[in-house]
């Protein structure tokens, strides 16, 4: 049985054995033991009711073994402020020369602050494919909904954005690092732990897309190839498309509400079982006892597989959404 739970410090040298591979871009995923450390020691500091730790990271287990990772930052905005692009479109119209122009532009903001995040799902690439993804994902809103005071009920994700085939970011390459003149490693290694440089060097004007390239233009609010399956599990469990996206490559934010989400749906009975089997979550405990599965059980009927039964006193939500086949 695949097992969601909290990472505790046993947990860092398998979890870097694998992270160690992750790419620049992925900017929460811990590449290296001390990051690793660092995000499970914050862990344990905010259950011990330190919330300026401001970290929270799960693992998937599988008879013992860590395949992959995922977190949450409770509260955006608490280090430094967290920046965003925001885009605005604008039409105008001449009647005297009959024409009628449309253009976008973006907007440094910190509209996230005080929301939660959702981020730095990272699995295995052996262990990829299998459906523990789904579980990686909604493991978090299962804890959320367990643990709702320690959340605001603003979630969010930011998406890892498009880029091309060499590995590079036409985002980058024609917005930001016109005014960020370094590398995309550099600025996306130090954004992880001092942002100071965003706000001392990124424009507080609106920055006029229609003056991009269109390669740059259209990697506003488009994820990266490897990232849509992170998205699509998150827009499955309720989560929608907003107007922000990431000051270093453009990917999109999404955003739900904590009670809006496929899991707080269904526990909460907004949300009514369909007959016959579906995907399920189960989740029992809380803090470090907390543990979720994936499972399967026709819950309109009262069957619930022994699986989930065994976690104990256990709730069950939904895992997967009718309406869109996630
Ligand atoms: C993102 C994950 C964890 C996803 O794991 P898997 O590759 O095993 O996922 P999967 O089970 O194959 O796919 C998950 C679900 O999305 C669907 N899916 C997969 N690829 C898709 C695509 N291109 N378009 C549409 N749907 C797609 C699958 O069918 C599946 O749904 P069904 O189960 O119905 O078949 C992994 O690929 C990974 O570690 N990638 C590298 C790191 C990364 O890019 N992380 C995201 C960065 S963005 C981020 O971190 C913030 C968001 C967050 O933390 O959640």
């Amino acid at each position: 049985m695949d097992v969601f739970r909290l990472a505790h410090p046993d947990d860092a040298a398998a979890i870097t054995e694998f992270t160690r591979a992750a790419q620049a871009g992925l900017t929460t995923v811990p590449r290296n033991r001390e990051r690793v450390d660092a995000y499970i020691e914050a862990t344990q500091r905010f259950l011990a009711g330190e919330a300026s730790a401001n970290r929270l990271l799960f693992v998937v287990e599988r008879d013992g073994v860590v395949m992959g990772i995922s977190g949450i930052i409770p509260k955006l905005g608490v280090e430094r402020p967290f920046y965003s692009f925001k885009r605005s479109r604008h039409a105008r119209h001449s009647s005297q020369l009959g024409l009628r122009t449309e253009y976008e532009t973006l907007q440094l903001t910190t509209d996230f602050d005080g929301w939660t995040e959702l981020a730095s799902i990272y699995l295995a690439p052996e262990a990829r494919g299998q459906g523990v993804a789904r579980l990686l994902s909604l493991g978090r809103l299962c804890f959320v909904e367990a643990h709702r005071a320690l959340f605001d009920d603003r979630l969010m994700a930011d998406i890892r954005g498009w880029v091309d085939e060499a590995g590079v970011s036409p985002f980058w390459e024609h917005v930001t690092s016109k005014f960020i003149n370094t590398d995309f490693e550099i600025a996306d290694r130090l954004s992880a732990n001092d942002g100071r440089f965003i706000m001392e060097l990124l424009p507080s004007l609106p920055i006029l897309m229609n003056l991009l390239p269109d390669a740059a233009r259209i990697c506003a609010g488009r994820p990266h190839e490897i990232s849509r399956g992170a998205m699509n599990l998150l827009m499955g469990a309720g989560f929608e498309e907003t107007e922000l996206c990431d000051i270093f490559d453009g990917g999109p934010a999404i955003s739900c509400r904590a009670d809006a989400t496929l899991i707080a749906r269904t526990v909460r009975g907004v949300e009514s079982y369909r007959d016959g089997p579906q995907r399920l979550m189960a989740f029992s405990g809380a803090a470090a006892d907390f543990r979720a599965t994936l499972t399967s059980g026709d819950v309109a009927q009262g069957h619930v597989s022994e699986a989930a039964q065994a976690l104990g006193d256990v709730r069950i939500a939904l895992a997967q959404d009718r309406r869109n086949g996630q």
